[in-house]
């Protein structure tokens, strides 16, 4: 099977280094990351669990260049964020990250097929024709590529956000709760989608997630609380992660 990443299996396809992130000032400053020191492996699924109001959304936007780190670094492949300029972050987003988000953000009024290609198009980058045919055809898209996001049920609508994501073949693919409006039958099959990437495609996937079924897919599970990285599982099961969250006073997973 192609490889969907130009990085290496096992060098660092993301990292964080000494994050701190700060928001307000004074009495009102909140730390949302205390020292956070993380590397992502290429090729590897991780996921990124704690506590709500832990840091995780801020460490993915952190690491995925939606938000500035008030001090520490941090690099996308051999890429330093600080110090870029905004078009230049913007650039590295497009060419080097894909998203797949909670709300699937698909454009209403284009069809599956546009909507898959969007990011190629806006960057002006030529479609790999083998490629796109490759990740449509596992994602078991074919037949819905001249459909409208409403006339697509929520699995497929996620499914085409993976292709979207896939298709530019980028370094990392970052999602945010990409399960977190799905049933558990559509979860799976994004769940299934994204472990195909790491291991057909040889991406590299870091999501958010509060369900520990969601995190047994991963190959990593790190756990925050309060801004800090606290645990960490290797191919875990769901109730070894649903254990850790209960000694995170996360009782219900969620
Ligand atoms: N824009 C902001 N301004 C001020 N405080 C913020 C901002 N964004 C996040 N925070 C604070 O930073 C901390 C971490 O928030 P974050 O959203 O990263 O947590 P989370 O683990 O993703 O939470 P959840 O699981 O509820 O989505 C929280 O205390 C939150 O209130």
């Amino acid at each position: 099977m192609t490889s969907a990443t130009e990085l290496p299996q096992g060098s660092v396809a993301a990292s964080a280094q000494h994050v701190i992130k700060k928001y307000g000032a004074g009495d009102t400053e909140v730390q949302a990351l205390r020292d956070v020191s993380i590397d992502f492996h290429a090729g590897q699924f991780t996921a990124i669990m704690g506590p709500s109001g832990s840091g995780k959304s801020t460490l993915m936007h952190c690491l995925a260049g939606l938000d500035d780190a008030s001090s520490g670094v941090v690099r996308i492949g051999d890429v330093t964020l600080e110090g870029l300029s905004d078009k230049e972050v913007t650039r590295l987003r497009r060419d080097r990250i894909g998203f797949v988000f909670q709300a699937f953000n698909l454009v209403p009024t284009l069809t599956a097929r546009e909507n898959i290609t969007l990011p190629l198009d806006i960057a002006g980058r030529a479609l790999d024709q083998e490629w796109f045919d490759t990740v449509v055809d596992r994602l078991g898209l074919r037949d819905r590529l001249t459909h409208r996001p409403s006339e697509l049920s929520g699995g497929q609508q996620q499914r085409v956000a993976c292709a979207r994501a896939l298709v530019g073949r980028p370094d990392i693919i970052f999602g945010d709760e990409p399960t977190g409006n799905l049933d558990s039958r559509s979860s799976s099959e994004v769940l299934s989608i994204l472990r195909a990437a790491v291991d057909e495609f040889g991406q590299t996937v870091v999501i958010v997630t509060h369900d520990p079924r969601a995190a047994s897919y991963a190959d990593r599970v790190v756990f925050l609380a309060d801004g800090q990285l606290v645990h960490e599982l290797h191919k875990p099961k769901a109730d070894d992660v649903f254990a850790v969250m209960r000694g995170l006073g996360e009782d219900e997973g969620n």
